[in-house]
């Protein structure tokens, strides 16, 4: 059997292999202070000491999340840049609004959302242009559970390059986290999207990442949690897919 850190290695050697076929110089990640952003943090860094880059991006975000991801810039000692990206937020954001006030279309049930998966767009864009610049790939944090449930937001989050740990459930992300060396604080923090005050995954979700993971892995769970989740995956489909195009008539 493969032990976890041979796995580990392995992903290493992997991310190593897509710059090289790729032709880039290199792999960046928003770090949000959140375990999977901190999981992959460890491994770009392993992969690529010298050519990997941290990025923080606040947007009217809880300042204990930066803090947070300066810990983990700190343990494993990844380049790094902070950029606030909240009066871009803000601007796109408020103008797109008053404008569609003005046309007496708005509509206020999806304000909360439209706001928050703007903010993962904002991130995405920004990472692209350093990447751009530097002729680094984009990497992304999607765990299997994330990318089964469709808990991302399409080209934010969900607009990366390469996905090292789309095949680990969540629990083999805190199995990871722990011999990688991130930082205890972020292995006990609650996973967050952080895109509203209070969020976490599992109360938006309306199920535990336990029993996501336990769909996955084949096991029994109950009715309830499967059909959330079941119907999570369908409404989901188009973002695992290219665009659909008509046939040519
Ligand atoms: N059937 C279909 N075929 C093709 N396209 C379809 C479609 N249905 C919707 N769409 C398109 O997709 C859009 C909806 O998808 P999307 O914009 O992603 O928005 P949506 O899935 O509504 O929201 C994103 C979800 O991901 C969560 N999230 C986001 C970012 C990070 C994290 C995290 O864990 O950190 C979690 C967030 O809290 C929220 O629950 C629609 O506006 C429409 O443009
Ligand atoms: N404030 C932020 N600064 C930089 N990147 C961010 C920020 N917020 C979110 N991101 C990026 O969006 C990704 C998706 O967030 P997600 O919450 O799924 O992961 P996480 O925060 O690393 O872990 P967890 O799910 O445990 O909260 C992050 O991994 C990170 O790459
Ligand atoms: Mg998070």
């Amino acid at each position: 059997m493969t032990t976890l850190e041979e796995k580990i290695e392995k992903t290493v050697q992997w991310l190593k292999d897509q710059v090289k076929n790729s032709n880039t110089n290199g792999l960046i990640v928003g770090i949000s202070g959140g375990i999977d952003s901190a999981v992959v943090a460890f491994l770009i860094k392993k992969a690529f000491p010298q050519n990997s880059m941290g990025v923080i991006m606040p947007i009217k975000s809880n300042p204990k999340d930066r803090e947070d991801a300066l810990k983990v810039i700190d343990a494993c000692k990844i380049d790094y840049l902070d950029l606030d990206l909240t009066d871009i937020h803000d601007m796109i954001f408020n103008k797109v609004i008053d404008n569609l006030k003005q046309k007496n279309i708005y509509n206020e049930n999806n304000h909360t959302i439209s706001d928050a998966n703007l903010r993962a767009r904002i991130r995405m864009s920004t990472l692209y242009t350093i990447a751009n610049n530097l002729n680094y790939l984009v990497v992304g944090t999607d765990n299997a559970a994330e990318v089964y449930t469709g808990y991302f937001t399409k080209y934010g989050d969900g607009g990366v390059d390469i996905l090292p740990i789309a095949n680990l459930t969540k629990r083999e992300v805190y199995e990871w986290a722990k011999i990688l060396g991130v930082p205890q604080d972020i292995i006990n923090k609650a996973p967050s999207a952080g895109l509203w005050e209070g969020q976490t995954d599992e109360k938006e979700m309306g199920t535990t990442y336990d029993m996501i993971d336990d769909l996955l892995e084949g096991k029994q769970i109950p009715q309830r949690d499967k059909q959330i989740i079941q119907n999570l995956h369908k409404r989901s489909e188009h973002k695992r897919n290219l665009p659909p195009s008509p046939p040519k008539f």
